[in-house]
């Protein structure tokens, strides 16, 4: 009986060893499986791997990276530095300097300054829209520096000119854009005006100032009457990197508003800049908007500054419609739009006497970057057509 055991043990042991014989070079043979090639084999083998884990590198690494399809951004525009750009923009007032600076500079330069030249000056001034009160003071006050002084020749007289325009627009106000932003909270910009007077348009170029000047900037579009333009600022915004927050077409601005500040102190932004409606039928409408947006902004913290958009070719029928927002709003800056359009740049001079409220930027262009700090003594030159050191002299 033991010799059977040892025996089936025996022929137990020769077969396991005769399979294993059989079963070890066919694992050894077994080929590697292929590499992936294509972008479809990879996503295969990641499906079936499920979801992506990191790459860590090991030994066992195979070396091989397949780097996920690059889906390319547009790069984001750099916008133009701001110093500067009214002087660089300048040769865009020649409307207004072909029929001010030109007919002024002529009229000054005539041998006799009698009381028919006076009046053509006081005359150009008008046309140019100043203003009928700021002309005759202008003209009041350079009659009577010419007369003291005794300037005769046109340089003189053209400088003494060139002053007077500076003077008239204040130069000692602060044009600054109130945008440092808050502890704990960015800037609020409210941009205010009636439809078409190009709101959207310099909202987008007001964040290329920003952005230029080194702010970080969030989008409101709060102009939900018109569903193009929170397209358009959109666009505006996504070219120099800037989010806009909006909503639905017909959205409550003020809704609206609200989520982009919030969304401003979330993400950590200098400054949001909101988009307001201005297509309201009467002054209550206006009032009721515009007031609720204003309030319920304010939940989150004052806001710093209130531009009014006012189309420079609407001339004085562009000031009774600013008187409106005024009444409404605490504008705090005028940004004249289409200056490039017309041949009355002296309505900066009357805006400003007008609403008492400093012009701080200016349209010149369609251009992103057509829009310039505004400063008097570079206006007035570039409206006169004359070199700054001509002023001075
Ligand atoms: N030449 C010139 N055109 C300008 C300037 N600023 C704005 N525009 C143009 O004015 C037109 C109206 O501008 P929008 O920004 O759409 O005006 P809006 O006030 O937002 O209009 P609504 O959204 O309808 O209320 C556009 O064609 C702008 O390109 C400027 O400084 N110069």
């Amino acid at each position: 009986m033991k010799e059977y055991l040892l025996v089936a043990l025996a022929l137990l042991g020769v077969l396991i060893l005769g399979g294993l014989s059989l079963v070890v070079p066919r694992l050894r043979r077994r080929p590697e499986p292929p590499l992936p090639e294509t972008e479809v084999d990879t996503r295969a083998e990641e499906d079936l791997a499920g979801p992506p884990v990191e790459a860590v590198e090991s030994e066992f690494s195979t070396g091989i990276l397949v780097e996920p399809p690059v889906v390319e951004a547009p790069p984001l525009e750099v916008p133009e530095p701001t110093a500067g750009r009214l002087v660089r923009l300048r040769s865009r007032l020649s409307r207004s300097q072909n029929a001010l600076g030109k007919g002024l500079l002529g009229l000054l330069s005539r041998d006799h300054l009698d009381e028919d030249t006076w009046e053509e000056i006081e005359d150009a001034l008008i046309t140019a829209d100043v203003g009928v009160d700021s002309t005759r003071e202008i003209v009041d006050r350079l009659r009577e520096r010419t007369r003291v002084l005794g300037t005769r020749s046109a340089t003189e007289l053209r400088a003494l000119l060139a002053a007077e325009l500076v003077n008239a627009l204040d130069p000692s106000l602060d044009r600054s854009l109130k945008t440092t932003p808050r502890e704990g909270g960015p800037a609020v910009l409210l941009v205010v005006g009636v439809n078409g007077a190009g709101k959207t348009t310099t909202c987008g170029k007001i964040a290329r100032v920003l952005i230029a000047d080194g702010h970080s900037v969030t989008l409101g579009a709060a102009d939900t009457f018109r569903a193009a333009a929170a397209d358009q600022l959109q666009t505006w915004g996504g070219r120099v990197g800037a989010e806009t927050i909006r909503g639905p077409e017909g959205a409550d601005p003020a809704s609206v508003a609200f989520d982009a500040v919030r969304r401003g102190i979330e993400a950590g932004t200098d400054t949001v800049l909101i988009d307001t409606a201005g297509r309201l039928q009467n002054k209550i409408g206006l009032m009721d908007e515009l007031g609720k947006v204003k309030r319920v902004v304010e939940k989150h913290g004052p806001i710093d500054e209130t531009l009014l958009i006012l189309d420079a070719t609407t001339g004085q029928n562009g000031l009774e419609q600013a008187r409106v927002f005024t009444e409404v709003v605490n504008v705090t800056g005028v940004v004249l739009s289409k200056l490039d359009g017309t041949a009355k740049g002296g309505i900066v001079i009357a805006v400003q006497r007008k609403l008492g409220i400093p012009v701080k930027l200016v349209g010149l262009g369609e251009g992103a970057d057509d829009l310039a700090p505004f400063d008097p003594a570079q206006f007035v030159d570039a409206l006169l057509g004359t070199e700054p050191l001509a002023r001075d002299a």
